[in-house]
Parts: structure tokens; C-alpha cells; sequence
């Protein structure tokens, strides 16, 4: 019986199931190739596949959970109204209603949940065919603190027993773990990872103190925390302002549900309230363990946490 079983647990498995759903409407938007990019702002563009895939995922989350507040990326007079039946997803992930729900979360009730959705992370991506840097990011808070989320990777391509599958959903639920993939050991040399098509002057001298072996630059907050939970790069530096609390609301739930640790350029943790502003002005800095973050964050010049406090 569903009924027994905890809000947030339920709540996150039906982000399971909707963000495959929404996955697929990214694919099925590309593979029609008529992307609809409209540019919101400088460097910042949308496309069919997030008014569509962001459509999705909150229309079917608000029919199941009416009290929760639901902030989207791509909310607006514009994006609203009537989606297709086969949008419309109350199904939920069978391993993840099997969890145990930790003690402190068991009495959560709708009310006091915020739920921040990013229906397509790595936008400028998408657009370049950077495919596989795409995620669909449901951020789960409770109290201002993610306490749960869900990345899915639409062009994830794995081979099971001879079948081609394509797509993958990663969770995270505090004190439970991470689910839908292995986490990996970081990397033994010093490998950072950072924005691909948003970088500026602060984001380059971050990036010139962490004295790094190798530096990845790839879209999307989604998948630079993948990075690090797949050992594929050590820390992830941004010095800069320009990602919002829906970029970083499931990564960070993920992450530190693995036992890392996301905050901005000065150590501080994003509060993730409903009435929080949306822009992380001060940067994201994160990291796959605390000692790894810690390092990181000693290494940033108080100069430059500075000039990012000021802007
Ligand atoms: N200067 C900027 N202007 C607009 N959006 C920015 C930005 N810097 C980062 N972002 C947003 O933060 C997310 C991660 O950025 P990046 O890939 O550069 O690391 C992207 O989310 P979206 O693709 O969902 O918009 C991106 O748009
Ligand atoms: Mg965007
Ligand atoms: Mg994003
Ligand atoms: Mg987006």
C-alpha cells in the first residue's frame, strides 16, 4: 500500500518515473530536430524540449501532490495550460518506494516541501549536440536543505544482456544513499570539472589556483556532479554567478546523500526555500568527499570570494 508509505519517499519516485518521461520528450524533440530556441537572455536559451519536458514533470507531480510548491525553470503565462494525456505520469519507481525513509523525514508533510525543477540542464548543449552533458534535475527540499533528488541522463547508453537501452536515473535520498548507478573512488590526480559555455575571468583564476592536473569542461550542474560521483574528476568550480537554485537543488541532494558536499565559491550552503531568490550568485563549489571540498575551498584567494560577494 502506497498510503504507508512516506511523502518524501513517495515524492521521489514519482520524480523517478516523470523524469524518464520528461527524458524522452528531450529525445523526441531532437529526433524531430524543430528545437523551438527562444534566447531568454544572454548566454541563456531554451528550447522546446524544456517548455515541454518542464510541462511534464510539473503538471504530473502537482496533480499527485497538490500542496507542494513546484518551482520550474521555465515557469511562465507562457508554458502553461493543457499537456497530453501521455504526459501525464502517476506512476512510481518500485525500488525507490521500497526505501527506508530516514527517521527525520518520516512526518514531512506537503507544505513544507519545495521541489525545484531544471527540466533540461545543459541547455547550450542540447543545442550543440553535446548530448550526453544533458540531465533532468528534480530537487526535493524540506526545511530550505535538498533532502532528495533525481538526475536523469536521457542519452545515457548502456548494453543489458545483448539490448540497447538508452536513458538513466540517478537518485539520492539523505541517509538512505544513491541509487541507479555505481559511485566510483575519485580520481588519484587532481581533476576538476567546469562550465563549458559560461565561463568568465573570476571562473578562470578559480580554476588557475585549484592547480589542477586536468581541467573538464562540460554542460550542465547535473552532469559535473556526475563526474564526480562516476571518479571521472575530483571537484567542481564555478566562480561565478549565472546557475539557480534548479541547478543545483537535486545535484546537491544527490551528492551529499553519496557523502559530498555542495556549496558556493565561499563555503556556504544555498538555502533552498520557496521564497529564496532564484540566482546562486556566489558559485558552486563541490566535491565527492568534505576533505576534497575543503581543500578546494582553501585554495580560493579571499580576493575572489570578495568580488563575487560584491556583485
Ligand atoms: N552566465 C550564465 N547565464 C545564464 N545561465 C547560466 C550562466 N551560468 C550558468 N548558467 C546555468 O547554469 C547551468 C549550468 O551551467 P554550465 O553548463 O555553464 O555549467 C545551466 O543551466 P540550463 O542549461 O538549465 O539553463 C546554465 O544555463
Ligand atoms: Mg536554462
Ligand atoms: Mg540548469
Ligand atoms: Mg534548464
Amino acid at each position: 500500500m502506497t498510503s504507508n508509505i512516506p511523502l518524501i519517499v513517495r515524492l521521489l519516485a514519482s520524480s523517478v518515473s516523470v523524469a524518464n518521461r520528461a527524458g524522452k520528450i528531450v529525445r523526441d524533440v531532437m529526433s524531430k530536430g524543430e528545437l523551438g530556441i527562444v534566447e531568454k537572455g544572454k548566454d541563456d536559451y531554451q528550447t522546446e524540449a524544456d517548455r515541454s519536458a518542464q510541462r511534464c514533470i510539473v503538471a504530473s507531480l502537482a496533480a499527485q501532490y497538490p500542496k507542494v510548491n513546484i518551482i520550474g525553470e521555465e515557469d511562465g503565462p507562457d508554458n502553461e495550460g493543457d499537456i497530453a494525456s501521455d504526459w501525464l505520469i502517476s506512476e512510481a519507481d518500485k525500488e525507490v518506494l521500497s526505501l527506508e525513509c530516514p527517521a527525520g523525514l518520516r512526518s514531512v508533510k506537503e507544505e513544507e516541501i519545495v521541489v525545484w525543477v531544471d527540466p533540461l540542464d545543459g541547455t547550450s548543449e542540447y543545442t550543440q549536440g553535446f548530448l550526453e552533458h544533458v540531465t533532468v534535475l528534480i530537487g526535493i527540499s524540506v526545511n530550505e536543505k535538498p533532502v532528495a533528488g533525481v538526475i536523469h541522463q536521457p542519452y545515457y547508453k548502456t548494453i543489458l544482456g545483448g539490448e540497447k537501452i538508452v536513458g538513466r536515473t540517478i537518485w539520492g535520498l539523505q541517509e538512505a544513499g544513491v541509487g541507479g548507478f555505481t559511485p566510483a573512488p575519485p580520481p588519484d590526480s587532481l581533476i576538476i570539472t567546469t562550465t563549458r559555455s559560461h565561463s568568465n575571468p573570476l571562473v578562470e583564476k578559480a580554476l588557475q589556483v585549484m592547480n589542477a592536473a586536468q581541467v573538464l569542461r562540460v554542460g550542465g550542474a547535473g552532469y559535473k556532479v556526475l563526474q564526480l560521483l562516476e571518479g571521472k574528476a575530483s571537484i567542481y568550480v564555478f566562480a561565478s554567478s549565472g546557475c539557480k537554485k534548479w541547478d543545483t537543488c537535486a545535484p546537491e541532494a544527490v551528492l551529499s546523500a553519496a557523502g559530498g558536499k555542495l556549496t558556493d565559491i565561499l563555503g556556504e550552503f544555498y538555502k533552498y526555500g520557496g521564497t529564496e531568490s532564484r540566482p546562486n550568485k556566489t558559485g558552486v563549489l563541490a566535491a565527492v568527499s568534505k576533505d576534497l571540498h575543503s581543500y578546494a575551498l582553501n585554495r580560493i584567494p579571499q580576493e575572489l570570494k570578495e568580488a563575487l560577494s560584491k556583485k
